[in-house]
Formats: C-alpha cells, sequence, structure tokens
C-alpha cells in the first residue's frame, strides 16, 4: 500500500513504492517500481498531479500489461481493459486517498499502524533518510511511549516497527541502503527517530551505530529495575495465557532456589543491570550524546520529560500540556493532537501481579549497588528504592 506519512508536508510525486508490512517489529518486502512520467506540481500540502496525454498512454499500458501477467491471459492490447476514464478515476482516488492520510495518520485513526509514502522520496527536500536519533532501550521502559509523544512534534518523523537492525546479524546483512529505506520521509529540518529496545543489550550495537555516525544522539529510558522485571514478566506471562501455555511464578523465575539469592541468569534480572550495558554504550559515545529519560517520570507527568528531550534533540518547544490527557480507565496519559486523540495500544500499561514482599526485599537489595554505579556513571539520580515503591502502593490503594 502507498499513502501518506504524516511526516510529509512538502511532496513531490514521481515513482511509486509499495511496502508491505506485515508486523510491527517485522518490516519485509519493500519493493520499488518506477512509473511512467507524471508531471507534478507542489502548492504546500496539495499535490497536483497533471497527467500528459502522453504519460496517459504509457499508464495504460503499463497497467495492462501488469494486469494481463497477474490474470496469465493473452492480452494483445491491453489498452482494451485500461480506458482513459478508468485511468483518470483511479489517478484522482489515489490523490484523494493520499491527501486523506496526510491529515489522518494511522495511528490517529486507531488502526495501529502509520501510512508511508514514498513515490516523492529522493527528491527535493523531502526523502527517507538514516536516523538522526534514536531511542536504544531500555525495554519495557515506556519507549513505545517516548517514541509516540515525541512524534507528536511536528519536526519529528518516526519509524513505525522496530528496525533490529544493529542488534539482528541477518538484518545489518541487508545494508545501510535498507535501513534508511525502512525510514520515514522527512525534511531535512525534520529528526527521523527509530526505537528498537534490544539494542540496549546488544554488545555490538553501540560500535555498529557508531559506525554509521558518530555523532548521533541516543536516547535511553529507564525506570525502577525492578519494576521493569515485574513488568517483562508480566508481559511474557500475558503472551503465555493467551496461547493457553502455562508459565513459571515470577519467584520461581527470579529466585536461584538452590542459593535463595536473585538469579541473573534470569534475563529480565540481567536486562535491568542498567550499569553493566551503558558501560558498553560509554564506551563508543560521549556521554552528552546520551540523553536518559526518567521512565517513571514520563508516566506521571510526561510534559517534564519531553521538554529536556525537545532540549536534547535541538527542536523547538512545542509540545504542550494540551497535548497529553489523563484517561481514568487506562491510568495513563494519553495522546491529543487537533481534534485526534488516541491512547497507547492496550498492551502498554498492563496490570501487574503482586510479588511477595520477601521478593521485593531481596531484588531492591540485589539492585541496590548496581543502581548507584548507574547514577554515577549518568550523572542522574533516580528513586528506585522500595520505600519509594511502597508509598506509591499506598497511594493508588488510596484513590481506589
Ligand atoms: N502513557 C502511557 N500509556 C501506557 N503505557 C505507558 C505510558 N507511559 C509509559 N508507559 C509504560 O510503557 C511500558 C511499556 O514499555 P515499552 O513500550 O518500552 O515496552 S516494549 O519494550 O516496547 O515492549 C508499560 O509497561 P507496563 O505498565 O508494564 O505495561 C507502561 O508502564
Amino acid at each position: 500500500m502507498s499513502v501518506v506519512n504524516s511526516c510529509h508536508t512538502e511532496l513531490t510525486a514521481s515513482s511509486l513504492v509499495v511496502d508491505s508490512y506485515h508486523q510491527e517489529d517485522d518490516v519485509t518486502n519493500t519493493e520499488r517500481h518506477h512509473s511512467p512520467q507524471m508531471i507534478t506540481a507542489n502548492v504546500g500540502n496539495v499535490i497536483v498531479i497533471r497527467p500528459s496525454a502522453s504519460s496517459v498512454h504509457r499508464l495504460q499500458h503499463w497497467f495492462g500489461l501488469t494486469l494481463c501477467a497477474t490474470r496469465r491471459n493473452n492480452c494483445p492490447s491491453p489498452q482494451f481493459t485500461w480506458t482513459r476514464r478508468t485511468l483518470t478515476a483511479l489517478l484522482i482516488s489515489c490523490l484523494a486517498f493520499m491527501l486523506f492520510s496526510l491529515l489522518y495518520t494511522g495511528n490517529q485513526l486507531g488502526i495501529g499502524f502509520q501510512f508511508s509514502l514514498m513515490p516523492w522520496q529522493g527528491f527535493g527536500d523531502v526523502k527517507q533518510r538514516l536516523p538522526q536519533a534514536i531511542i536504544v532501550g531500555v525495554r519495557k521502559c515506556g519507549t513505545r511511549a517516548l517514541l509516540e509523544f515525541l512524534s507528536l512534534h511536528p519536526d519529528v518523523c518516526h519509524a513505525h516497527g522496530e528496525m533490529h537492525f544493529f542488534n539482528s546479524e541477518s538484518r545489518y546483512q541487508l545494508g545501510l541502503d535498507w535501513y534508511r529505506r525502512q525510514m520515514p520521509a522527512s525534511r531535512a529540518d525534520q529528526v527521523t527517530i527509530e526505537k528498537t529496545p534490544g539494542y540496549f543489550i546488544a554488545r555490538r550495537a553501540p560500535d555498529l551505530i557508531r559506525g554509521m555516525n558518530d555523532s548521533i544522539k541516543l536516547l535511553l529510558i529507564v525506570r525502577d529495575p525492578v519494576t521493569r522485571i515485574i513488568s517483562d514478566y508480566t508481559q511474557v506471562f500475558t503472551n503465555r495465557m493467551k496461547r493457553n501455555d502455562s508459565y513459571a511464578a515470577f519467584e520461581d523465575l527470579v529466585i536461584d532456589s538452590r542459593t535463595g539469592d536473585v538469579s541473573s541468569l534470569y534475563k529480565p534480572v540481567w536486562i535491568s543491570l542498567y550499569y553493566v550495558h551503558y558501560m558498553h554504550w560509554l564506551a563508543a559515545f560521549n556521554r552528552s550524546q546520551i540523553h536518559v529519560v526518567d521512565g517513571d517520570a514520563l508516566i506521571q507527568d510526561p510534559i517534564s520529560e519531553l521538554r529536556k528531550a525537545e532540549s536534547f534533540l535541538g527542536l523547538r518547544h512545542v509540545l504542550s500540556r494540551d497535548n497529553f490527557y489523563f484517561n481514568e480507565t487506562r491510568g495513563f496519559f494519553c495522546l491529543r493532537k487537533g481534534a485526534n486523540s488516541h491512547c497507547l495500544h492496550p498492551s502498554k500499561g498492563r496490570t501487574h501481579p503482586n510479588i511477595k514482599p520477601r521478593v521485593l526485599h531481596k531484588l531492591y537489595r540485589y539492585f541496590k549497588p548496581y543502581n548507584e554505579k548507574f547514577f554515577k556513571i549518568s550523572g542522574q539520580y533516580f528513586d528506585w528504592t522500595e520505600e519509594r515503591r511502597r508509598k506509591k502502593r499506598r497511594s493508588i490503594l488510596r484513590m481506589i
């Protein structure tokens, strides 16, 4: 399908690209078909397509051949199938669809994905660019919220799925040009962002990203590491339940039954060792290139974290409290842009299971020294204490 991405504001049509996005995280099969010549004019947000007589003739031929090939018919003259009138109707429908999509992105319509129009890529100012900023993690800390919130900014264009380009050998082998072609088309004064939380724990990712652009800006969103583990567990548990599969109890995974200590072999525990992973990023980048976002604060008061992110990305301060409203049912802030509003996907903001105080206590004690080291090297302090968790829980219970 080939329609308009909200990032495009000035457009020039000349080639047609068909993109097949099968799943949010699985971007596949990008084909490019160059259409016959079209004469185009660009008036602000309005695209005017004026097909010349000869281009109409060639389009008839082109579509006719395609149709014949699809039906495996013998078509001596494709013009029988595609009359000038059919073609004009087709072009008008395409134009209407493109203009509609310019105004309403898929996300705003609540259908879970955003369209991307690429007929004009590579022309003028608007083209697909490598990201100038990447949200590198951390998984379950609010990476999607951060990306979607930032995308309310008119100068931010974001890739939709997680690219997994720097943490998957097979994807990386596809090359930087492939990676660039997964990005939305943007103007030179816009910032292109992608998010793949898996980069944070991928050993090679910092060097590979640096190899692409050593002045890139990185966003790292973190959250109380214990809450993050519970969120991670809840995600896997929920998915298993949907498949009618059983899953071990949290305590059985997080605590080593032989020693009674926290098990660093349980992957969610390992991911929450922010200090260990962050060190690898500091080996490849200056600390000033990595902006650490407080994921807990982003939940409570998105705008204060977004202002800092805007400054870090060199963006004008455009986002305001008007862009958010608190949804009582979800218990989270949702997004508003003009007349459109939407909340994040229901898989964001799940109810967490109750964890025994004894297990929580062990986890907080285990993470304390790692957290302190992380505060020191990141230059930022976060209140990730057991006491804060208790206070937060008490205030939630009072509200119920
Ligand atoms: N506004 C808003 N709405 C809903 N959810 C929000 C929001 N802001 C932050 N969050 C938190 O985002 C958590 C999911 O994090 P990620 O998007 O990084 O998850 S993932 O790694 O991409 O799967 C998700 O974790 P869970 O609460 O465990 O589901 C949320 O707490």
